[in-house]
């Protein structure tokens, strides 16, 4: 099936002194969504924001607001995120005791819940819970920091994550984040991506509108 390919860059690699402006610069460039990374020094060894900029960039984005959470328990928060304008929470696979109670938690505060997993975890991971996910996002990248390689298995995860789909007849996005240029991006979607994440990719470029060109199919 070709669906359409949806482009979130990444806010990491933006100039967070001129976060608005950027905001409006992606949109204008053709941005789907805005891909805010939260991120807590615990999950993972960085930290960036919290609810309050994520409620600030609210106020600048007309697009969804696809918020990563690389925080541990995250339950304690996302009712903060959902409040502060969050359309679409991701949480980890790997920070979740309880997987499906944080995702219900997330829908109960009206925001869409998503799930994402790090390179090294099995896909049989998110199996119980597909039908839950309006997304599965699948790290190239180990998280915690913008502008690395991508981890080349992950072409591969992507083509049995939309196996696994198929075979239950969901249509369910899957997201790629982590590494993603425009000879990446080819190769992911065509493996059954339908919604890709670009941080350095887009920002390090002169011409944001090109950059996202470049990444749709
Ligand atoms: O979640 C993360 C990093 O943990 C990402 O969203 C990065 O911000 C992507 O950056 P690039 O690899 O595209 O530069
Ligand atoms: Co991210």
């Amino acid at each position: 099936m070709n669906r359409r390919v949806l482009v979130s860059p990444s806010l990491l690699s933006s100039d967070f002194g001129r976060l608005s402006e950027e905001v409006r610069a992606v949109e204008a460039a053709g941005a789907d969504w805005i891909h805010v990374d939260v991120m807590d020094g615990r999950f993972v060894p960085n930290i960036t924001l919290g609810p309050v900029i994520v409620q600030a960039i609210r106020r600048s984005a007309t697009r969804p607001l696809d918020v990563h959470l690389m925080i541990v328990e995250p339950e304690k928060y996302v009712d903060a995120f959902a409040e502060a304008g969050a359309d679409i929470l991701t949480v980890h696979v790997e920070a979740c005791t309880h997987l499906h109670r944080v995702l219900q938690q997330i829908r109960h505060a009206g925001a869409k819940p998503a799930v994402v997993l790090n390179p090294a975890t099995p896909l049989s991971a998110v199996e119980e819970v597909l039908g839950e996910v309006e997304m599965v996002l699948l790290m190239s990248v180990n998280p915690g920091f913008g502008g690395q390689v991508f981890i080349e298995r992950t072409v591969d995860r992507v083509r049995r994550l939309r196996a696994m789909m198929d075979a239950r007849g969901l249509t369910t996005d899957i997201q790629v984040d982590g590494g993603i240029n425009a000879e990446t991006a080819r190769r992911v979607v065509e493996a059954g991506a339908t919604v890709l994440v670009a941080g350095s990719y887009v920002f390090g470029s002169k011409d944001y509108a090109a950059a996202i060109r470049s990444l749709r199919p």
